[in-house]
């Protein structure tokens, strides 16, 4: 086994850990973790294990994330409301949801999975072309973004592309799944456009609310590819964070994995036929001064499977843009007080970022110290 697999064998483990070099060994492969797990690793090395915190996994399947079908939804004005309460009460209790008849069409959904496959598939050489650390580049292919910071490696590797608000040339994305990645954005974009209205609806604002200030400008499209893993007990695919833009939408294969933490229990998302899952941002909870919920999740990793996922954030985290977000006027009143500071999306992220994906929500550092009445 070469060096900078780190991997232990229990029988000649060694005092000495010097985790930065594994760490700088690992990335220099540019292999990621499927580079690992194809030279036949055994063991989970060190860089990967996680510390369990004590929440319970549900074995319920009674309790699962509400499913909302959109089909009714420009039928007529009550079965519009009739969603818009169904997306209110997921936003505010469970922060996540999947929905049904969103209007991407089934092949376009399988054909993104299989692109996205096919990406980390393929050999190093081809995937090294978009390795990088520079998330200013248009595509960015690595294993953990994180990967010096976090107090933990994931199980993942993931590709990273800005989609929106300029969308990439094909020539600027990596040959095997450009067409779809083009295709299937333009769809994310216009599933974005109605998730947003109906959240709008759903604060009691005017449907283009928040479409109008700007929280459907950018799409940032991760692939996210987990290997199949030796030892799962001892690491995770994602380790426990909430997302920090507005909104997320994302299609998963259906191997399984993600998990919700919802009254102090991990709670397994099932892959559901034909399903996107939706869940609201950090960003979209401060707007919202606490109406929605941005959740934690995680996901498990295991022995079978390798696992496919693309999750699409809308946020303008890598568009320039001075934007100030706070808790929108129209939602405060003597009752509802506004809870958060201005920020903008830029100073927000940089303040996630220093805290890698170490599972501690940015949220109260925004938060004021004792709500305000000015200025509502
Ligand atoms: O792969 C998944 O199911 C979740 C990915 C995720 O949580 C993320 O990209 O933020
Ligand atoms: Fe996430």
């Amino acid at each position: 086994m070469s060096k900078c697999t780190d991997e232990e064998d229990p029988t000649t483990r060694k005092p000495e850990y010097d985790r930065l070099s594994k760490l700088k060994a690992f990335d220099e492969t540019r292999a990621g973790v499927k580079g690992l797990v194809d030279s036949g690793i055994k063991h989970v090395p060190r860089m990967f294990h996680h510390q369990f915190e004590n929440n319970p996994v549900s074995c319920g399947i009674q309790v699962s994330i509400p499913i909302i079908d959109l089909e009714k939804v420009k039928q007529n004005r009550t079965t519009r409301e009739e969603i818009v309460g169904k997306v209110r009460n997921a936003s505010k209790t469970w922060g996540f949801f999947q929905v049904l008849n969103h209007g991407i069409p089934m092949n376009v959904m399988e054909e993104m999975k299989d692109g996205a496959r096919r990406f980390f598939e393929q050999d190093v050489e081809s995937k090294s072309r978009f390795f990088s650390r520079d998330f200013t580049k248009r595509v960015v292919y690595n294993s953990n973004f994180d990967l010096y910071s976090a107090p933990a490696a994931k199980w993942r590797d993931t590709v990273v592309c800005s989609m929106a608000p300029d969308p990439p040339k094909p020539e600027e994305l990596p040959a095997v799944f450009s067409d779809i990645m083009l295709e299937y954005s333009k769809q994310v974009m216009n599933l974005g456009y109605l998730l947003f209205e109906l959240l709008s609806e759903a604060l009691g604002l005017n449907p283009d609310y928040l479409k109008d200030i700007d929280c459907a400008k950018g799409l940032v499209m991760l692939s996210h590819y987990y290997p199949i893993c030796p030892q799962p007990e001892l690491t995770l695919g994602s380790s426990k964070h909430a997302d920090n833009g507005f909104l997320t939408i994302l299609l998963q294969d259906n191997v399984g994995g993600l998990q919700v933490l919802h009254q102090n229990q991990w709670i397994n998302v099932p892959p559901t036929p034909g399903a996107l899952v939706i869940n609201i941002g950090d960003l979209l909870q401060l707007i919202s001064n606490d109406r929605f919920t941005s959740v934690d999740h995680r996901v498990v990793t295991n022995s079978v499977s390798p696992r496919v996922s693309v999750a699409s954030f809308f946020t303008t985290a890598l568009v320039p843009d001075t934007r100030l977000y706070g808790p929108i006027k129209e939602l405060l009143s003597q009752n509802n007080p506004r809870k958060y500071k201005e920020t903008t999306v830029k100073d927000f992220i940089t303040y996630f970022n220093s805290k890698g994906l170490s599972g501690t929500s940015p949220l109260p550092h925004f938060k004021l110290s004792k709500p305000s009445h000015g200025d509502k």
